[in-house]
């Protein structure tokens, strides 16, 4: 079969060491039970035949026709959970009614707005094992106080364990990207829902990190904090200091006093 000619602009790096992909197959743990599985961007599938070995359905989401194509010739057992899409805009509730995993060697380009679409489907999905660029993918593992801790390790740490798995050099790849790149694992935790207003969450931990070297106090001006809370020592933290959590209770605070105006 010839083979599919990468595009940069899809984030296209095609991976060339079987045993990697392998390690990677291996990691899913069909965590929660959950026997459905989706590998984003499988490209020519050099990770998807090791997915395949796995007691799951695998379905496949894939933008580019010309993978596509290549997709349905290699595997015609397949055709049916075959998905042309963009994962970012794909409505899956059809194909995937019920809980499911993700895995994929993800385009590095769109990796971060990969993550805000699981947050979206959290209820769903239950574990995702992926690679990504290595920098992003220590940032989300990373723990509170770190300086690769950001918005997206609070967010999806509300909601999943997450375990930095192992480094993958740039040369196992063709072409090779100019960075390391990062397996990870995070597997959904028991949280149903936190324990404040989920919308507000997201807007305060975002407004936090807005400008990562300004206090509280500051970053979170414009939610005109309650004033019960002004002399609360953590208000003079940084957004970086401060774990799930932390941003329950300020959550909780600022709803709270909402409610009481
Ligand atoms: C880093 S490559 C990995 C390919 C293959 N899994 C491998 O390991 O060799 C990323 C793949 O994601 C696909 N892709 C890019 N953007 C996508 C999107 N928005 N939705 C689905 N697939 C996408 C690309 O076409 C490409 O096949």
């Amino acid at each position: 079969m010839e083979k599919v000619r990468p595009k940069k602009h899809l984030g296209q790096h095609f991976l060339t060491d079987l045993g990697i992909a392998e390690q990677i197959a291996q990691s899913v743990q069909g965590h929660l039970g959950v026997n459905q599985l989706l590998e984003i961007g499988p490209g020519m599938g050099v990770l998807t035949d090791y997915l395949l070995k796995l007691p799951m359905d695998l379905h496949l989401i894939e933008i580019d026709s010309e993978s596509i194509s290549y997709l349905h010739k290699k595997y015609p057992q397949l055709s049916g959970r075959i998905i042309e899409g963009d994962y970012l805009k794909q409505n899956l509730d059809e194909q995937l009614p019920e809980r499911y995993a993700i895995a994929g060697n993800f385009p590095y380009n769109i990796s971060t707005q990969i993550f805000f679409r699981v947050l979206e489907e959290r209820q769903k999905v239950t574990e995702v094992v992926c690679m990504l660029q290595k920098e992003v993918a220590k940032r989300i593992a990373s723990p509170k106080g770190n300086k690769d801790y950001g918005i997206l390790s609070v967010l999806l740490q509300a909601y999943y364990d997450i375990e930095y798995l192992f480094s993958v050099p740039p040369e196992v790849f063709n072409p090779p990207p100019k960075v390391n790149s990062g397996v990870i694992r995070l597997r959904r935790n028991q949280t149903q829902k936190l324990d404040c207003n989920e919308r507000l969450f997201f807007q305060v931990v975002k407004g936090g990190f807005g400008n990562r070297r300004k206090t509280l106090r500051n970053s979170l001006k414009s939610f005109q904090l309650p004033e019960e809370l002004n002399t609360h020592p953590m208000l003079d933290l940084r957004a970086e200091q401060l774990d799930v959590e932390d941003f329950v209770f300020l959550t909780q605070q600022i709803e709270a006093s909402r409610g009481n105006h």
